[in-house]
């Protein structure tokens, strides 16, 4: 059965449109919040476990039956277990025969295993279908419904037809596919979870280098060199040298949400546009968004520290303005005598 489903209707799928079938292998945190958010979306759920009867804290709409049962009653299964629990589907291979098999699983590092767990999978049970999907989404997203940053879910898988019906599903959850490829993409796709905001990391290395160099250079400048004959400079290290770094790097930062000038002239120096840029070009062209919010954040600082000078030299002027009073007063005092 070929649905047919689009970006336009998530989420409000009518009851009375009959829905398929899926089969969910595993009935721990990741399988029982997708099976819940599957079954609010419509689909008919059947859980696959080792242990049919102990599974409490179920949807109670959902079947429970034991993984081979589970699997004859529908032809797209997902599989939410833990790649090191996978061999004893090789026992399944009959009943998994032809079917689509949904790899949602990551690891706890990049590159753990020679191989990613999609092809693991496939490997392990040929004769399927392997699509990898999900892994991106995590239970607790799929509970609380906090999805709004990440909707997006890689998907690949080397069968087109298993890969368009996983995005259909994909789809009426509402959430958003995105293809990338075959399944040899699925390494990628495993490690992506792994990188802490893998577009931030150098804009971040970047503006710390920048706050540190123009930091020294206006402390050698504006304290060092003066300290031989000057007053007291104190208020300069924390207050005036970091409010003159900050628009420094903030423009610094700007001007470098622009490589396109550079790409511009790389095409020109290459003779052709139809060449792929430099990894570093690349990745400078992925990550402009990112540099251009830190230079907001720098010039915000900027703001901040221009409004806190005036109210250092008021305190200045008012104790500097006591003191002369009393000297005044005491002079006069004094001149009396
Ligand atoms: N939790 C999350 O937020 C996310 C998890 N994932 C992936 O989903 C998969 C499942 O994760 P999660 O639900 O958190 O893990 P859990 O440990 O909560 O659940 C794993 C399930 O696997 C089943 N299982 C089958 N064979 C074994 C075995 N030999 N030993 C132990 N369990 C077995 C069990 O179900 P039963 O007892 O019914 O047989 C168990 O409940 C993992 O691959 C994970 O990487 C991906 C994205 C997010
Ligand atoms: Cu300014």
């Amino acid at each position: 059965m070929e649905k047919t489903s689009t970006d336009a209707s998530p989420l409000t799928m009518h009851s009375s449109e009959k829905q398929e079938t899926v089969c969910i292998f595993g009935t721990g945190d990741f399988g029982r919040s997708l099976g819940l958010k599957m079954l609010q979306c419509g689909y008919s759920i059947v859980f696959g476990s080792r242990t049919p009867g102990m599974s409490s804290l179920l949807p109670s709409d959902a079947e429970v039956m034991s993984y081979s049962d589970a699997a004859q009653k529908s032809d797209i299964i997902i599989i939410t277990i833990h790649r090191e629990h996978y061999d004893f589907l090789t026992e399944l291979t009959e009943v998994l025969k032809g079917k689509i098999l949904v790899d949602v699983s990551n690891n706890l590092k990049i590159n753990q295993y020679p191989e990613s767990n999609a092809e693991y999978l496939a490997q392990l049970v040929p004769g399927t279908h392997v699509v990898k999907a999900f892994n991106t989404i995590s239970a607790w997203a799929l509970q609380s419904g906090a999805l709004d940053a990440s909707r997006q879910v890689f998907i690949c898988g080397n069968d087109s037809k298993a890969k368009q019906r996983v995005m259909d599903v994909v789809r009426s959850l509402g959430l958003t596919p995105l293809d990338k490829g075959s399944l040899m993409a699925a390494n990628e796709i495993e490690n992506y979870p792994l990188q802490l905001f893998p577009m931030w990391r150098f804009p971040f290395y970047l503006s710390a280098v920048l706050c540190v160099f123009f930091f020294f250079y206006c402390v050698i400048r504006e304290v060092i060199y003066p300290y031989v004959y000057e007053r007291d400079r104190t208020f300069r290290l924390p207050i005036s040298i970091p409010n003159r770094v900050f628009p420094i790097a903030a423009l610094t930062l700007l001007a470098l949400v622009y490589p396109g000038v550079v790409a511009a002239i790389l095409q020109l120096y290459q003779g052709t546009k139809y060449r792929r840029f430099p990894d570093w070009l690349d990745h400078w062209m992925l990550c402009r968004k990112q540099l251009g919010l830190i230079a907001l954040g720098f010039a915000f600082l900027h703001v901040l520290y221009t409004l806190v000078i005036p109210i250092r030299y008021y305190v200045r002027w008012t104790s500097n303005n006591r003191t002369i009073t009393q000297v005044h007063l005491y002079s006069l005092v004094f001149s009396y005598f």
